[in-house]
């Protein structure tokens, strides 16, 4: 993990050494200061010496300003090695989620991803930026400290060695009683993020079901069970202050206490107290701050495993050594192919399937809720590879894991069940299939989806603004907004899982006839609850509970497989759709 996470720091490892070489610096140069302070108060002011006074005061002058111009550097580069890492972090963990299959995205939630790249990073920045200034400055300045007063006092420096031993306990007594609640704490965030990411989202749905109050609840609980989990590690890191005052000025009282009798017997000066009085200052703050570097560390450990999930993360899916660049045409032939979205399932979601399409054929695809039609699809394009041993899926003659996997995916275009389209103009929206599409190209693959009707009545036309989501056109606008961007990518095969299911009848039997004039040379796979969407298909795979029933003609469906022929008689009887049949 730590390796992983160490790997992000790039081009920031100058800024991240210089920073504890900066804070050493600065801090030799205040160890320093308490030592010249003795020196003015015994030799220029209880010797009665101004000329010893202006030297020791210039000599302090001069380390105090390297002090704080090494304490500034430090500061700086300390601030540059921190955000630059978590930049790494961020744009490390966005690369790689671009790289998951579908079966890595499976195995994170969207939430959590959001979490991880925003709260989490955040947490490790900031552990990042006290290990390499605090967590150096702290014991070098504890050690440093602890040499000077042993220097100057051994009797008196083992007065504040017991304080700091009490101190000690006291503060990481806290640490680990904070560290699992903090623990906790993120792991709420993660529930948090998925109520807000889920409830704006889908806030039409949630108001189209007047379910306001109790989406604010749930959030309002998810909210508060936070603020809980965070009071009582607050509640437990206060006491922090309290114990190290105490200490302190339990630690200054016999200080002075004792010293006064040593400086009155003469074995020791004004000025060493004085000196030995910030050194200890300086020992009990360094335990501080060695204390929060340890609760900001353990606080982040959560989050560094997190991050480092998703960098680790290996993509199920990797192009071949020598892939193929080309897909030659739209033949797809499923050879006995098996598949389960989970290793170890009890049944497989397609089971035994053998279907071999013509190139340029129209192929519908029917079955009820759930019984494998996207599944079957899904693996066309080979957005989820079939089990080991589980057959195989050719496009174009060749299986498609030998396939580069950007070429097989432009090659074959998926208009999906859940459309989205993305903040930007409708041109700009189309382009997303070929981005070098000209106008016109953009208007023909319209004309085909039958978008270009209502697109031409928009005041702005093809310059209309989408907004995020698609939230400003209609679920059938959409639909046909998405069918023309997958077909401006002219693809060999042209797949639409139920993307017609918002537009009317007329308009549906517009697009199909458009689709089997103007581009007879792509193999067109269509899903489809509705009989009427799929009966002009060249043939129509009946799917049923993952399995094959029927492939065939629709006349022959009728006359052959029952399952196809009930359905037929409901649908044409102005019953629903497939599942009306099934129940
Ligand atoms: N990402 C996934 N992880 C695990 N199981 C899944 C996943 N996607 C689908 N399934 C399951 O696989 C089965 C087939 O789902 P699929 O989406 O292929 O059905 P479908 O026929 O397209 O249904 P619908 O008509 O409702 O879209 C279902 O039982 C579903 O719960």
């Amino acid at each position: 993990m730590i390796k992983t996470l160490l790997g992000q720091v790039g081009e920031y490892k100058k800024d991240s050494i210089l920073t504890p070489v900066f804070t050493a610096a600065e801090v030799f140069m205040e160890i320093l200061i308490p030592f010249v302070t003795a020196k003015i108060i015994d030799e220029g002011i209880n010797g009665q010496d101004m000329s010893k006074v202006y030297m020791y005061g210039g000599l302090m002058l001069v380390l105090a300003f390297l002090s704080l111009f090494f304490g500034v550097m430090a500061g700086k580069f300390a601030a540059s090695a921190s955000t630059g890492f978590a930049c790494n972090l961020r744009e490390g963990m966005y690369r790689n989620v671009q790289e998951f299959s579908f079966t890595n995205i499976d195995k994170f939630s969207t939430a959590s991803l959001i979490t991880r790249m925003t709260t989490d990073v955040t947490n490790v920045q900031n552990a990042y930026q006290m290990l390499i200034r605090i967590a150096v400055r702290a014991p070098l300045m504890l050690i440093c400290s602890m040499i000077m007063c042993f220097t100057i006092n051994v009797e008196l420096s083992l007065v504040f060695v017991a304080a700091l031993v009490v101190l000690a306990f006291g503060l990481f007594f806290i640490i680990f009683k904070v560290t699992p609640i903090f623990d906790e704490v993120f792991r709420n965030y993660d529930n948090l993020n998925a109520s807000v990411q889920e409830n704006v989202s889908a806030i039409r749905v949630v108001k189209a079901f007047v379910r306001e109050e109790y989406e604010d609840k749930k959030f309002g609980k998810a909210a508060e069970v936070l603020a809980e989990l965070s009071i009582k590690a607050e509640s437990l890191l206060a006491f922090n202050n309290p114990i190290m005052m105490f200490v302190i000025f339990t630690c200054m009282m016999l200080l002075s206490w004792i010293g006064a009798h040593f400086i009155v017997s003469g074995s020791m000066t004004t000025g060493n107290l004085t000196s030995l009085f910030s050194y200890v200052m300086s020992m009990m703050m360094s335990l501080m701050m060695l204390s929060m570097v340890f609760v900001m560390i353990s606080m982040s450990m959560a989050s560094m495993r997190r991050i480092s999930e998703v960098l680790e993360e290996t993509p199920t899916m990797t192009n071949p050594d020598e892939p193929i660049m080309e897909v030659p045409d739209g033949r797809i032939d499923f050879n006995h192919v098996d598949f389960v979205y989970k290793a170890g399932s009890a049944e497989d979601t397609l089971k035994d399937i053998d279907i071999h399409i013509k190139s340029g054929e129209t192929v519908g695809v029917i079955g009820g809720t759930g019984c494998g039609k996207s599944t079957f699809v899904n693996l066309i394009s080979r957005l989820y590879d079939v089990k080991p041993d589980g057959g195989s899926v050719w496009v174009g003659g060749h299986d498609v894991r030998d396939y580069d996997m950007e070429v097989i995916r432009n090659e074959v275009a998926v208009v999906l069940q859940k459309n989205v389209l993305f903040s930007g103009t409708i041109l700009d929206n189309l382009r997303w299939g070929k981005a070098d599409a000209t106008e016109n190209e953009c208007r023909e693959v319209c004309e085909l989806a039958c978008a270009d009707e209502f697109i031409d009545r928009m005041p702005d036309g093809y310059n209309t603004w989408i907004e995020q989501g698609g939230s400003n056109v209609s679920g059938g606008q959409k639909q046909r907004l998405c069918i023309a961007r997958a077909l401006l990518k002219s693809p060999k095969v042209l797949i639409l899982d139920d993307s017609t299911s918002a537009v009317d009848t007329a308009t549906d039997a517009k697009i199909r006839q458009a689709f089997a004039t103007k581009i007879p040379n792509t193999t067109k796979i269509i899903i489809s609850q509705r009989i009427s969407s799929v009966q002009d298909a060249d043939r129509i795979i009946v799917l049923d509970n993952g399995m094959v029933s029927g492939f065939d003609t629709h006349e022959n469906l009728l006359k052959n497989n029952t399952i196809y022929k009930e359905i037929y008689d409901v649908q044409m009887s102005g019953g629903g759709d497939f599942d009306e049949k099934m129940n």
